[in-house]
């Protein structure tokens, strides 16, 4: 498949391992959806997961910040750490970690409030404003962050869900930029919107980099090569190859690799 010219994000030096998995398992009842995954994941890079449909990558991500708990026949045996710390440790404070380690779905999900409750309700829930100015300083930043500002800033009290898609979508993650995340996932975020949102989007996810990590699950090897630094390809459970995006679609080491990128199954 070719990916054209220019489309390749260019990647940046990273070091400092953000999320680690160690043989990570995952299973819905007696059935392993996830086979004993080992993954760094390092700081303010974006990282992409690939791979035909059914193959884990949900769950995988879904792992990285617990949101797996809220199944009930979903068992995850392993170790996965946030700087070094053990997200799974019995003490660890799971609304605090979904902060840390914020989530932004494939369908735009804002609440049925309006748009500023959208952005306020999380840094109320922390804490992390103590006066009404600073509150609205943390919903205009976190909009403009968002690239919403300009299109809400004098609708602020009109329901969210009266945006449009792509909109709701950049409301969604300005409400996970708000509550000042260190990692941000991003289940197939650009399914529902049209390639404009899209394009948008995907701007935003490269000018997000700077300060989050990025792992993001799409369907779209082309939305790959464009915004990620590292791909990893996962199959039937395995995450069979991560590499730097322009490896695994140039010169992909395994012949699973080879045959999802050039179309022959998935
Ligand atoms: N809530 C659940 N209960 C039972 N099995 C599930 C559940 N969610 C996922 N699975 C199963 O786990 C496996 C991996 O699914 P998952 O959704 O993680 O794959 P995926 O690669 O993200 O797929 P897609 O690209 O289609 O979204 C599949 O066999 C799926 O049927």
């Amino acid at each position: 498949m070719s990916l054209g010219n220019g489309e390749s994000r260019i990647s940046r030096a990273k070091d400092k391992v953000k999320l680690k998995a160690e043989s990570v398992d995952v299973f819905y009842g007696d059935t392993q959806a996830i086979k004993s995954i080992d993954l760094d994941i390092f700081e303010n890079e974006v990282l992409a997961f690939i791979g035909p449909s059914g193959c884990g990558k949900s769950t995988f991500l879904r792992c990285l910040n617990r949101m797996n708990d809220t199944i009930d026949i979903c068992r995850v045996e392993g170790r996965i750490t946030l700087d070094g710390k053990d997200i799974y440790a019995p003490e660890r404070d799971v609304v605090l970690l979904r902060a840390q380690v914020g989530i932004v779905f494939q369908k735009p999900n804002p609440f049925p409030k309006s748009i500023y409750e959208n952005i306020a309700y999380g840094p109320r829930l922390h804490g992390l404003a103590k006066r009404k100015a600073e509150l609205d300083d943390i919903v205009e930043s976190s909009l403009r962050r968002a690239g919403l500002w300009e299109e809400v800033k004098d609708r602020l009290d009109k329901p969210g869900t009266g945006l449009s898609g792509g909109q709701q979508q950049r409301l969604c993650i300005a409400r996970t930029v708000a509550v000042s995340p260190d990692v941000i996932l991003m289940d197939e975020p650009c399914s529902a919107l049209d390639p404009i949102a899209t394009a948008k989007v995907e701007q935003l996810i490269d000018e997000l980099s700077e300060s989050y990590t990025i792992v993001m699950v799409t369907h779209n090897m082309q939305q790959a090569a464009r915004v990620a630094d590292r791909t990893a390809f996962f199959h039937m459970g395995d995450l069979v190859e991560v590499d730097s995006t322009d490896n695994i679609f140039t010169n992909p080491q395994d012949q699973r690799t080879h045959d999802y990128i050039t179309g022959r199954f998935g």
